[in-house]
């Protein structure tokens, strides 16, 4: 039953979707099956190494971090021989004839795998033109899926683990996974969950023998009434729930976990408090302070109220708080070190701050210009390395929102807990110290030094700064109050005896990400 298969790679996952999307609707279901066949059949395997036993002995099924070649040949060779693209009703025919729901689920799986194979893994498979080939509703069927089966991987995993003796290849993993998350989440008939699910196994050689397994473990789980609630230290990877436990306690580290489990809303940063005042309704909004307002809306945030008048972006309550915390800085100089895509370089200009928005990332910064240009707001672009960027003058404000391991964000990216690893933590809290010293210097005497992270680890948050503070006798941290909390829209709890912010998932109703954030000053030598 187990790890004599490999898997195709992610990106002839994507194709295989794409293609299929593109066949005429006419084409009957036998020669689809035989182009896909034929499409993962000469698709370039990826290793299938069997999952490894993490220090808490329970199996997982994460995949280990592996460079994958890049998929055009074959599948490029025969979308250039079909019938012209026509696409179907951006609809998803959930049922198990429904070739639009398969290509979309093959496409989830696509998904799934590329987000577990490389940090940002994700993000790239959903610029990638097979992936953007497919139809509207395909493309949002697969990412709402694949999304969910992060979201929940590892209570997927568990009900896994317990069904089967050994390990299932990676490839019958992803398939028992969308069939679960179907069954458990989505607006999909159980009947269509299973069937769908087993003809995907029996389309491909290297699953087809797993049929009857999957067909088994799908049917048990309904029979027994779905998916049981999930247990929090089994939501998250083993190494992250551990770590959380010892940093923060279990209550706070089973909260954190559970939080994995809720769709984030939308919160908005907005230019002013009359600005926020005057959409709040049209956006139904709660104001959650240090203007950030948090709407209850779905959907493409293009259509919303006060976008074309950019008074408002997107942004996180948490990540808010990182300017919020600077209070007045009404005609100050301010650089911000990591600026793009721009969220506390427009939070500083338009709080009136004269500013420096300094990214190294070109790509990135064009974000920066876009959403400056919406927000008619300005700043003073620069593409540079922060570490050895080349400016004598001194600031009011240094802002350094650092590069992090970002696992505080697992709300909206579930991926980030799966594609990292430990020792991403500790090559990223080097870079933050070298940051943090060239930071330093530029601040003027007087001024602050804002340090963030949107991380849960305390290497890159608490350790870094106190490690600063010792090399660094010349800067002091200025200690947030809980009783500016509301001002500063911070929950009070978030605000710890040391005197800086720790933001955990759970301490805001609804949630927020994950950040540290702490104020220092330079009282000069
Ligand atoms: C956490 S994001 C910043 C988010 C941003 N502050 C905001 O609020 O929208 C980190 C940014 O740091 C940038 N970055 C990473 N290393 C850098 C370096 N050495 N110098 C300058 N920018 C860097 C990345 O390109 C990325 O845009």
């Amino acid at each position: 039953m187990h790890e004599t298969h490999e898997r195709p790679t992610y990106s002839f996952m994507l194709s295989a979707a794409a293609l299929l999307s593109k066949l005429d609707p006419s084409v009957s279901g036998a020669y689809r099956r035989a182009v896909f066949q034929s499409i993962l059949e000469s698709a370039p395997m990826a290793p299938n190494k069997p999952p490894s036993k993490p220090s808490g002995g329970k199996p997982s099924f994460q995949r280990k971090l592996v460079k994958r070649p890049p998929s055009k040949g074959m599948a490029a060779k025969i979308a250039a021989k079909q019938a012209p693209i026509k696409h179907p009703e951006p609809t998803i025919d959930t049922s198990d004839d429904g070739d639009i729901g398969m290509n979309a689920r093959i496409a989830a799986m696509g998904l799934i795998d590329a987000a577990l194979t490389k940090r940002s893994g994700f993000d790239e498979a959903v610029t990638r033109s097979e992936f953007l080939a497919l139809s509207d509703g395909e493309r949002a069927f697969a990412r709402a899926m694949a999304l969910l089966v992060l979201r929940r991987l590892g209570q997927l995993d568990h009900i896994i683990e317990k069904r089967t003796q050994k390990t299932p290849s990676a490839a019958v993993c992803d398939l028992l996974r969308i069939g679960l998350v179907q069954i458990g989440f989505m607006n999909v008939p159980d009947f269509a969950a299973v069937s769908t699910t087993v003809k995907l196994a029996e389309r491909a050689s290297h699953t087809r023998p797993f049929k009857g397994l999957i067909n088994a473990i799908l049917r048990g789980v309904i029979r027994e009434g779905g998916l049981l609630a999930p247990i929090a230290s089994r939501l998250a990877p083993d190494w992250l729930y551990a770590r959380w436990k010892g940093a923060y306690g279990e209550d706070n580290a089973n909260g954190i976990a559970y939080m994995l489990t809720e769709e984030p809303a939308t919160d908005l940063s907005f230019k002013s408090q009359a600005d926020l005042e005057a959409h709040k309704d049209a956006l139904e909004g709660v104001d959650l302070g240090g203007l950030t307002l948090r709407s209850a809306l779905r959907g493409d945030v293009r259509e919303w109220s006060g976008y074309n008048d950019g008074v408002w972006w997107v942004q996180d309550a948490a990540a808010a708080a990182v300017v919020n915390v600077l209070g007045d800085i009404t005609g100050k100089t301010a650089i911000d070190l990591c600026a793009a895509p721009g969220g506390k370089t427009m939070q500083l200009a338009a709080r009136g701050a004269t500013v420096t928005a300094l990214d190294r990332s070109k790509n990135r910064l064009k974000r920066v210009e876009e959403n400056l240009e919406r927000t008619k707001l300005s700043a003073d672009i620069q593409m540079a390395d922060a570490e050895n960027y080349e400016d004598s003058r001194q600031f009011d404000v240094v802002l350094l929102d650092a590069p992090c391991s970002a696992t505080g964000t697992f709300r909206r990216q579930p991926d980030v807990l799966w594609a990292t690893r430990p020792a991403d933590i500790a090559k990223l809290a080097d870079v933050q110290h070298r940051l943090l010293d060239s930071a330093a210097g530029r601040v003027k005497v007087g001024g602050d030094l804002v340090y963030s992270t949107c991380s849960l680890e305390r290497e890159e948050g608490e350790t870094q700064v106190l490690a600063f503070l010792r090399r660094h006798t010349d800067f002091s941290l200025v200690k947030l109050s809980p009783e500016n909390a509301a001002d500063m829209g911070i929950p009070a709890e978030s605000i710890r005896p040391e005197g800086w912010a720790r933001l955990l998932p759970h301490q805001r109703p609804g949630g927020q990400d994950g950040f540290f954030i702490a104020r220092l000053t330079r009282q000069g030598s």
